[in-house]
């Protein structure tokens, strides 16, 4: 039977062409955070890492996931903080730090409390302090790998509904949270609705960390011919969750930029957006899908479109 489909429709709906971002070159600075059990302390060491990173050049800063508490379900509840009511002492400090010093900041990931539920929520901030959006991490980290690696977030968190893509002082760019990443619809709907970035704030560990990690970010850097950049926070051998580390910036050709082992870092690096036109042409399989024989559906473009 003759596919329904054309080849052009790869997507439905289709993609959009890449847009021209604000600028192309820039500096983006991954804070890999030492995180304690100390609030405070963690906010304030965010901001001064923060402030240390905006002098060294940095236009976009992604911090890690879960920084300003332990990466644990026993934590989550305690550490959460009501973002919409303005009750978060976390995000206060990065909306009046991006700002001040007129920087984006990807705020990797806190717990957040809304109602009696609670997320694992990313906030963007722009130049202006004003909260951009945020992204409540879709897929819930829910493993076992006997003796290794076991862990419920949905125990405790509650997972968000949306995909999550922002345009910002430093191009169109796409949130994912740590598990998010391991999803290639997610990624492969932000390269469709024109993404430069995928930025996933993460905590991946020392069983899925060494095998996975690097690997999942060049796997959707090069699918996607777009920039990823990831963010753990710093290894602590005595947390009950032990964070892999290794921040990295992965270019459109699937190659890694920049990247760090698992102490506290500042990893600065320049990203060039005219990289992913010029991988496009020389590579153009964007447009070389065969939609008669294999679609993806963005669930919620197609749904705006058939409302507006
Ligand atoms: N912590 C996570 O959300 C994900 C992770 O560690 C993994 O996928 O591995």
């Amino acid at each position: 039977m003759a596919s329904p489909f054309k080849a052009e429709d790869a997507r439905i709906p289709p993609a959009i062409p890449l847009p021209t971002p604000p600028i192309s070159k820039f500096k983006i600075a991954l804070c890999q955070l030492y995180v304690t059990s100390d609030k405070d302390r963690n906010v304030a060491h965010a901001r001064e890492t923060i402030e240390e990173a905006a002098r060294k050049g940095a236009q976009l800063i992604l911090l890690p996931e879960i920084w300003n508490s332990p990466y644990s379900n026993d934590s989550f509840p305690v550490y959460a903080e009501e973002i919409d009511a303005n009750k978060s002492p976390s995000t206060a400090m990065l909306s009046e730090v991006s700002r001040r010093l007129k920087i984006t900041i990807i705020g990797g990931s806190i717990p957040e409390r809304s109602g009696d539920r609670l997320y694992n929520t990313c906030c963007v901030f722009g130049t202006d302090g004003k909260l951009k959006t945020k992204h409540r991490k879709i897929h819930l980290f829910d493993i076992d790998i006997p003796g290794q690696m076991t862990f419920k977030e949905s125990k405790t968190l509650t997972a968000g509904e949306t995909p999550t893509i922002v345009d910002t002082d430093v191009g169109r760019i796409g949130i994912g949270i740590c598990y998010d990443i391991r999803f290639q619809e997610l990624a492969t709907i932000y390269a469709a609705r024109g993404a430069h970035l995928i930025c996933y704030p993460g905590a991946f560990n020392m069983t899925t960390g060494p095998l996975h990690w690097e690997l999942l970010q060049r796997a959707r850097a090069a699918d996607c011919q777009l920039y990823v950049a990831t963010c753990s926070p710093a290894r602590d051998s005595n947390s009950s969750y032990v964070a892999w580390g290794h921040s990295t910036l992965v270019g459109p050709f699937g190659e890694v930029i920049a990247t760090t082992e698992h102490d506290e870092a500042i990893v600065i690096s320049e990203i060039d957006y005219s990289l992913i036109e010029q991988i496009r042409t020389f590579l153009p399989f964007q447009r070389q899908r065969r939609g008669d024989l294999y679609q993806l559906v963005d669930v919620q473009r197609l749904n705006s479109t058939r409302t507006s």
